[in-house]
This record gives structure tokens, C-alpha cells and sequence, in this order.
């Protein structure tokens, strides 16, 4: 049986036909059988878990078991436009989007729980999409109606978009109300060391051919479109577990208005030893010493063998792509590695 909550949320982010077209709809595109909490048989060789999505792309056909995830269906079908659309050139994405007033996009990778959502929700910005996108040569669509937000210390003064979005018809999954009934761990509970994850794309889930391919795709239109790329921390500074905090969301809003004002183009910044960043000296409205992490960690000495131990993560993680060419010459795949941590 599947619960409403999942039926809401896959037609609230499916295309629904009119009542017209279902009269004459012929063959669906893609058949999706989702059997909620029905499990898989976790004894067939391969099956880790008793959750299964099994996806044939001939058939057109996905059949889903063992989950009441509500996003199971569209996350699924996410997968599904990153083998179709690759094909007709357009290039599929694990990514918020949101349009300035001048019509100037700005795309947010990111895993889950990175802050998609939040930061493509933007007050002064046209959200035209929390998740799933597609990049094409006429511009960027979500693939995807809804948004999907991480509720935890939400605040109407912190997030007033996402709270206000909160009303009736709104589906709130893994929410406790009360403490004392809860039966759910949180997505943070039991986490005592952050571990650090590779995830090609942002989303190695999803992607269905590839990672370079992808990247190349990616190069040719930032390139193209004279596009900026930009790595911001949303998550933890200033130490590792027991110290540090996460960087506050109003300091993260700054540092996104100072990137979509251009004044970031024309800062002084300071190249970090290892992975070669280059970090802007002075952001309005940001305390400049959080800007550098190393002025973050009251322990030095743990702040560098975190970074020689990341940068040798990076490099490992690497190591399985290096062998795949792409065009004439393998000066993208170089290109990346060069672009990596010097050690
Ligand atoms: N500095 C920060 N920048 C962005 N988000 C932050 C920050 N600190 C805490 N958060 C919280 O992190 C969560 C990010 O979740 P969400 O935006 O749903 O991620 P995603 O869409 O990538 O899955 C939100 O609950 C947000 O309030
Ligand atoms: C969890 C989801 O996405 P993300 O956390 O990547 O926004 C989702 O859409 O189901």
C-alpha cells in the first residue's frame, strides 16, 4: 500500500495530464510501479538492503520496493533524464536554480542536505527550482515541480520563504512533533565524526554514463555562457568533531549576494596551501577571519593534517576516473587532476 503523502508529492512533481488528454493518452512514456513498504527479496545476489529501484531502460520501466521515501518516484525518474537528455545535448543537473532580476542564472550543486534549497531560495531572486535541472542551449528548466527542504531549526526570521511555503497541502516527512512519541532518528543523530564523501556530479546516484561526460558537457557551456564557478562552504568550520560550528546561513547569504553582485570579480584574495583555493580577503557583512579556515581552527596542527589527509582523499578518489578519454586527447581529464590538491 502506498501512503497518500507519496502519491501527493510524486504528482506534485510529475507533469499532470488534463482530464482531455488522459481520454487519448495512449503509451506512457515510463511505467513506474512503486510498491511502498512491499520489500525486495534482500537474498537475491547483489541486493544489500530490502529497498530496491530497479530501473530497465528498454522496457521503460521502473519498479520501486521496499520505501515510503516520498521522493523515491521522482529521484528515480531524475535518473531517467540523466541517460535521455545527455543524449539530445542537454545536460542534466543536481542542482537548485534561481534567476536575478537582470535574467542572470545561477545554479547550486550540492549533496543532499547541502543547502540546495535554502540558498536557491532567495528573496530578492525568482526560484526556478530547489533540485533538478536541465541545462539546454535555450537556458535552464527544472525538471521537477515542488521543492524539498530540510525543516531542521527551520525559523521565520532565518527562512522566511521556506517557512511561509509551509501551509496546507504542504507534506512533512520524518517530522517529530513530540520528542517523547519519536521513533525516527534525525538525519544527524548518532553522526560523532564527520566523514568525508566523494559523490561525482553531486549526485552519483543518479548518473547514468560516465562522470567526464558530464564534466565535458559542463566545461563547453560555462565556457560558452562565460559562466563563474564558485565553491562555498555551507557546512562545518573551525575544527572537527567537538570543535567548531557550522558557518552561520546569514554569513553563507552574504558571501551568495557578494557572488551575484560581481564584486567578488574584483577582490584581493589569498591562495591556500594544498588544494590551491583562492579566498577573498574581505566579504561585506562577514567577519573576515572566518573567511580564511585556517583562522577558524584554534588547533593548528589538526588543521593541517585534516587538510594533507583530505587532499590525499581527493587524490584516491580521483584515481578511478583518470583512465577515461575523452575527445582527441585526455587534456579535460588532465585538466581536472591539475585542478586538484598539490601534494
Ligand atoms: N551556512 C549555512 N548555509 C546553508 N544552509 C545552512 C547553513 N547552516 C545551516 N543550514 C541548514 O542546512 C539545511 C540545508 O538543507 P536543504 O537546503 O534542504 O539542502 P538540499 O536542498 O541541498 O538537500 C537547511 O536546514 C539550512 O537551514
Ligand atoms: C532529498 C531530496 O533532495 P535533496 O536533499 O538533494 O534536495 C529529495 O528531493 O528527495
Amino acid at each position: 500500500m502506498i501512503p497518500a503523502f507519496v502519491v501527493i508529492s510524486c504528482s506534485d512533481g510529475c507533469i499532470r495530464p488534463t482530464a482531455e488528454e488522459l481520454e487519448n493518452f495512449g503509451t506512457p512514456d515510463f511505467t513506474i510501479y512503486n510498491a511502498g513498504q512491499f520489500p525486495c527479496n534482500r537474498y537475491t545476489h547483489y541486493m544489500t538492503s530490502s529497498t530496491s529501484i530497479d530501473l530497465n531502460l528498454a522496457r521503460k520501466e521502473m519498479v520501486i520496493l521496499g520505501t515510503q521515501y516520498a521522493s523515491e518516484t521522482k529521484k528515480g525518474l531524475f535518473s531517467v533524464m540523466h541517460y535521455l537528455m545527455p543524449k539530445r545535448g542537454i545536460l542534466s543537473l543536481h542542482s537548485g536554480c534561481n534567476m536575478g532580476k537582470g535574467g542572470d542564472v545561477a545554479l547550486f550543486f550540492g549533496l543532499s542536505g547541502t543547502a540546495k534549497t535554502t540558498l536557491s531560495t532567495d528573496h530578492n531572486r525568482f526560484l526556478i527550482g530547489d533540485d533538478e535541472h536541465c541545462w539546454s542551449d535555450n537556458g535552464v528548466s527544472h525538471i521537477k515541480g515542488g521543492g524539498y527542504e530540510n525543516c531542521i531549526d527551520l525559523s521565520r526570521e532565518k527562512e522566511p520563504d521556506i517557512w511561509n511555503a509551509i501551509k496546507f497541502g504542504t507534506v512533512l516527512e520524518n517530522i517529530v512533533f513530540d520528542e517523547h512519541t519519536r521513533e525516527v532518528a534525525g538525519i544527524e543523530d548518532g553522526i560523532k565524526e564527520p566523514t568525508a564523501t566523494f559523490s561525482a556530479c553531486f549526485g552519483a546516484a543518479f548518473i547514468m554514463i560516465h562522470p567526464i561526460k558530464y564534466a565535458a558537457m559542463l566545461v563547453e557551456k560555462m565556457q560558452k555562457h562565460g559562466a563563474t564557478g564558485w565553491l562555498v562552504n555551507t557546512g562545518w568550520s573551525g575544527g572537527s568533531n567537538g570543535s567548531g560550528n557550522r558557518i552561520k546561513l546569514s554569513y553563507t547569504r552574504k558571501i551568495i549576494d557578494a557572488i551575484h553582485s560581481g564584486i567578488l570579480l574584483n577582490a584581493n584574495y589569498i591562495k591556500i596551501d594544498v588544494f590551491g583555493l583562492e579566498i577573498p580577503t574581505d566579504i561585506e557583512g562577514v567577519p573576515s577571519e572566518i573567511l580564511q579556515p585556517m583562522n577558524t581552527w584554534s588547533d593548528k596542527n589538526g588543521y593541517n593534517d585534516t587538510l594533507l589527509k583530505l587532499a590525499g582523499l581527493f587524490k584516491k578518489n580521483f584515481e578511478v576516473f583518470t583512465n577515461y578519454k575523452i575527445g582527441e586527447d585526455n587534456s579535460l581529464t588532465e585538466e581536472i587532476l591539475a585542478a586538484g590538491p598539490n601534494l
